[in-house]
């Protein structure tokens, strides 16, 4: 049997910054699996970026119970939560939130830093990453001298540098030309399809809704509907590239 990896129970979530508390999540049960790609979409405010950063433990629910692998991680304090996204999450935000004075290797072993990784190390493991995601010939480059396609690559190729069982993307492919943002999906998917890892997408955009194994359609807080996409059969034309 399929074990989750992630399983939200009941979680419902207010946020109370303001006069009065806004409800934005009600009562949500989702599981993500290993070797899945799965997308939540839904209209703007729907709670979608909410729900990411709570099954992502960046955010506490309100109430409900979110789990991974099994367990519990409700009674856990900011440490032990900062620990664990560290240790099984890799993440990807729509603005690349990209160093602009490192380089994209050095990007990338900021990641590795993090993770007590020693410095020459760091550099070979970040170079190895960039290769990759295709970017083997832009290993020196700084952001500004990358395309947005390019910059996204660097953001995905950072947020493996733990080796994570989860990738977690925020609107990945939205600031991307279509040709771009093909190829971030190609890569996101093939991460989920032969890595075994978990990938979970927030997205507006239409354009690559077919590459979900599973769709979440959120509505006000809610899940209105879910949406199983056949697993695509073909090899990634990146891999014909030689990009992978
Ligand atoms: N930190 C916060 N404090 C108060 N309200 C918030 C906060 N973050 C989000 N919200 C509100 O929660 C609701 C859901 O926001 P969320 O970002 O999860 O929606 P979304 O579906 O991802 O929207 P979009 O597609 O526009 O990014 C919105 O009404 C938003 O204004």
């Amino acid at each position: 049997m399929k074990h989750a990896v992630i399983s939200a129970s009941g979680v419902s979530h207010s946020f109370d910054t303001g006069p009065t508390p806004v409800t934005v999540l009600r009562d949500i049960d989702v599981e993500v699996y290993a070797g899945e790609l799965l997308m939540l979409v839904g209209p703007s405010g729907s709670g979608k970026t909410t729900l990411l950063h709570i099954l992502g433990r960046l955010l506490s629910p309100s109430s409900g119970v979110v789990t991974l692998y099994g367990k519990n991680t409700q009674a856990l304090g900011e440490e032990e939560l900062a620990a664990l996204r560290l240790k099984y999450f890799g993440f990807i935000f729509q603005a690349y939130n990209l160093f602009p004075v490192l380089t994209a290797t050095e990007n990338v072993m900021v990641m590795l830093d993090l993770l007590g990784v020693s410095r020459e190390i760091a550099r070979e493991r970040a170079r190895e990453l960039l290769k990759s995601v295709g970017l083997g010939q832009r290993l020196d480059s700084f952001p500004s001298q990358l395309s947005s396609g390019q910059r996204q690559r660097v953001a995905i190729a950072r947020a493996l540098a733990g080796d994570p069982k989860i990738v977690m993307a925020d609107e990945p492919t939205a600031a991307l030309d279509a040709e771009s943002g093909l190829r971030a999906i190609e890569l996101l998917q093939m991460l989920a399809h032969q890595q075994e890892r978990a990938v979970v997408i927030v997205t507006h955009d239409p354009r690559i809704l077919q590459f979900g194994d599973r769709v979440i359609h959120l509505e006000d807080g809610q899940i209105a509907e879910r949406l199983a996409t056949p697993r695509a059969p073909s090899p990634s034309p990146l891999h014909a590239m030689g990009a992978l």
